[in-house]
């Protein structure tokens, strides 16, 4: 499905609830499958979360887990646990491109049978799973904190728990506390002290254990782009996010300050208001513990005619996409001049915006989401726009809900 994005009568005064955190609910729904007592609430609707349940849930032994990064790491560690079950763990074309071996190699330190089926470092993986007995293990950090926390999520099995060596400058680090976190909230103890982590085992959940997971920040980011490329007093209210987030994409609001919206949390929700024009020239970013905001960021910088230099993108090669070469692509297609390094973009600050243009979306949900605010400076046209289930099904309607006029073509 091509659409058009157009700007009509925007009511930006309503409220909007959002999906729940595709992370959270991805290490959750693994967490109740080794504890069963767990039950989650507001679990997110988004087909990585999806593809996460029907791979636990099916007694198939080909998992196909298509484009979900954090199933496909998680699955991993888990089935190599599983004494006695022998799977195929594959994804699609994308995920076959995209590294595995540093926590294949993790796994087999632990004492993991994990053999590869195509291409040596990429899934697709055989994995037998076996009681491992070992407990330490040192691995690289700089890559994907995916591995890392594929790791924790199973250690509280292992009958000795633990303990994390990492290599490196560690990317991504608040995915890895918001692992810690969930296990601390289980009752599992945990300590992340300069590159050491250690998780202690943890036999049986007793009683009954709630979660409920907190809406998708990285979700937000593009409401938050919606309101900075909005007139001054335009508002939106989304549920349901609270101050003490555990996701790293809540930065969010901090970063948005630049671009003049102010954000304000009620009992359960946020106000995001747009409340005076940017006041810097250029905006100056690292993002390397929130990497999945830096598309949207992007598009607001340049939709506001700014200047914008990001840092710490390293690992934005091995996304859904090659992040910052479809960035540089899409920006300069609508007018824009950026230029990239492997791990940065600078975009320099536009004279002009083209209209009608064509995004492509690279199979890449956030490609699609990240272009969509721009609609309030200049019709677009995006791509493939049902890429946006992999994170947010609702997307497009919430969109409309706003008043943006969206039309098939
Ligand atoms: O653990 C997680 O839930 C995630 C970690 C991040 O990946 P990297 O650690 O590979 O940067 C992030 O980009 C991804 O969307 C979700
Ligand atoms: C990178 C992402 O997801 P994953 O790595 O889990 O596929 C994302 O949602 O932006």
């Amino acid at each position: 499905m091509n659409i058009k994005l157009q700007k009509s009568t925007l009511h930006l005064q309503s409220n909007i609830a959002i999906t729940g955190s595709k992370s959270e609910t991805n290490r959750l729904l693994l967490l109740q499958a080794l504890y069963p007592n767990i039950t989650i609430d507001n679990i997110s609707n988004s087909d990585d979360a999806q593809l996460m349940q029907k791979a636990l849930s099916s007694t198939e032994t080909v998992k196909d887990i298509h484009h979900a990064g954090t199933a496909m790491r998680f699955l991993t560690a888990y089935y190599a646990t599983r004494d006695g079950q022998e799977i195929t763990l594959t994804g699609s074309s994308r995920m076959q491109e995209r590294p595995i071996k540093i926590l294949v190699e993790a796994l087999q330190q632990l004492g993991a049978d994990i053999q590869y089926t195509n291409n040596e470092g990429y899934p697709p993986l055989r994995i037998n799973g076996k009681k491992l007995t070992k407990n330490s293990v040192t691995l690289a950090a700089n890559v994907s904190s995916q591995y890392i926390s594929a790791l924790l999520l199973i250690a509280p099995t292992l009958k000795n728990g633990i303990s994390l060596t990492l290599d490196g400058n560690i990317t991504s680090v608040p995915y890895i506390n918001m692992t810690l976190s969930l296990l601390n909230e289980l009752g599992v103890q945990t300590n992340f002290e300069g590159n050491i982590i250690t998780v202690a085992a943890f036999k049986a959940l007793s009683a009954t254990k709630k979660f409920t997971v907190e809406s998708d920040w990285s979700s937000a980011s593009y409401f938050y782009s919606l309101i900075a490329l909005s007139k001054i007093g335009t508002e939106i209210t989304l549920s349901s996010y609270k101050k003490n987030s555990l996701q790293g994409d809540s930065c969010l609001a901090e970063i948005y300050t630049k671009f003049g919206v102010e954000t304000s949390f009620q009992n359960n929700s946020i106000t995001l208001c747009k409340t005076r024009e940017a006041t810097q020239e250029t905006i100056k970013l690292d993002l390397k513990n929130a990497p999945d905001i830096a598309q949207t960021i992007a598009v607001t910088a340049f939709g506001l005619q700014l200047s914008c230099e990001m840092i710490g993108l390293h690992t934005l090669k091995i996304k859904e996409t090659d992040r910052l070469v479809a960035l540089k692509t899409e920006l300069e297609k609508l007018g824009a001049s950026v230029d990239i390094t492997d791990e940065s973009l600078h975009l320099h600050k536009a004279t002009n915006i083209n209209e009608n243009i064509s995004i492509a979306t690279y199979k890449d949900h956030r490609m699609a989401m990240a272009f969509a605010p721009l609609s309030l400076r200049v019709p677009i046209q995006i791509e493939k726009a049902d890429v946006v289930s992999k994170s947010f099904p609702d997307f497009w309607a919430d969109i409309q809900k706003i008043g943006i006029k969206v039309t098939e073509t």
